[in-house]
């Protein structure tokens, strides 16, 4: 089965590009190259996709894919390449690299994060979650808009709730409304559906198109499951730290299969 965005294919010319990973490299650990204790969680990627467009990244466990989203969103550095987010280099392994606050402030406007677990504050309520990035980030709260989006993701009537008052799915539809708050180029999700229900899954990965059919956010999501997969127009799949294949309209059995030979590909390719 596939789920249909109705928004163009990632492959749609002409469009301007919200992401581009230049050689991107990342080692944990020490030892440098070939030493016994270092990781190179990211090896060698460049990857570009293009606005407004959902591409999931899967592969096998300790693949890279969270390093990956990270190195992409910001919240880690690579030793090496570049990140460009809407065009604007964020953060490289060279001297070109923005200081700590620097980054932080890019990472507030440019880019929008949604995690497994939500990371949502206990104490705040759906409202004042969903408005903390603007706050951060010393902007304007625009009242009607933050009740606009708050209804678009079926909580309107939940404005003064806490999040122990919701379940995970209320839950989750909270962070992409906090995510969606800033209007960032690029929204990262990592496993967002992992601790959801499949229907609550389904509402999530279906708000996470809307994002991009209907706001024009490009989103790029980190996942185990070919069913949120197929949301999105592509999948870009990774192995061993490198880049894999790319499946434009990626269906849950197509998905499956690549995933299940991906360990064969990387036999064949060295
Ligand atoms: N902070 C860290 N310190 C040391 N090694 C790390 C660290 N983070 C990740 N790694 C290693 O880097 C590699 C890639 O990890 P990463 O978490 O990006 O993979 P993943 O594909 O997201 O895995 P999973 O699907 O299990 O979440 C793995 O070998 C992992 O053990």
């Amino acid at each position: 089965m596939r789920h249909q965005t109705h928004g163009p294919g990632p492959e749609a010319d002409g469009r301007a590009e919200a992401l581009r990973l230049v050689r991107v490299t990342k080692t944990y650990g020490t030892g440098g190259d070939g030493g016994d204790t270092a990781v190179r969680a990211l090896d060698d990627i460049t990857l570009s996709l293009p606005a407004g467009t959902f591409t999931a990244v899967m592969g096998p466990s300790g693949s890279g894919k969270s390093t990956l989203l990270h190195c992409a969103a910001g919240l880690d550095r690579p030793d090496s390449g570049l990140v460009v987010v809407d065009g604007e280099e964020m953060t490289g392994g060279t001297g070109a690299a923005r200081g700590e606050a620097a980054l932080t402030k890019f990472r507030r406007t440019r880019v929008g994060f949604v995690f497994q677990q939500y990371n949502l504050l206990p104490t705040l309520t759906v409202a004042q979650n969903t408005v903390l990035p603007l706050k951060l980030a010393g902007r304007r709260v625009n009242r009607a808009r933050v009740e606009q989006i708050l209804a678009s993701v079926g909580l309107g009537d939940r404005l003064g709730h806490r999040p122990d008052q919701l379940s995970g799915g209320q839950c989750q539809r909270v962070a992409i409304a906090r995510a969606l708050v800033t209007e960032p180029s690029v929204i990262f999700a990592d496993e967002p559906t992992g601790a959801l229900d499949t229907r609550s899954a389904r509402d999530v990965l279906r708000l996470l198109q809307e994002a991009v059919r209907v706001h024009g956010r490009t989103v790029v999501m980190v996942t185990h499951d070919p069913v949120a997969a197929s949301y999105a127009d592509a999948v870009q799949f990774l192995a061993d730290g490198r880049l894999a294949g790319r499946m434009p309209a990626p269906t849950v059995d197509a998905v499956a299969e690549r995933l299940a030979h991906l360990g064969d590909d990387t036999l064949t390719e060295v």
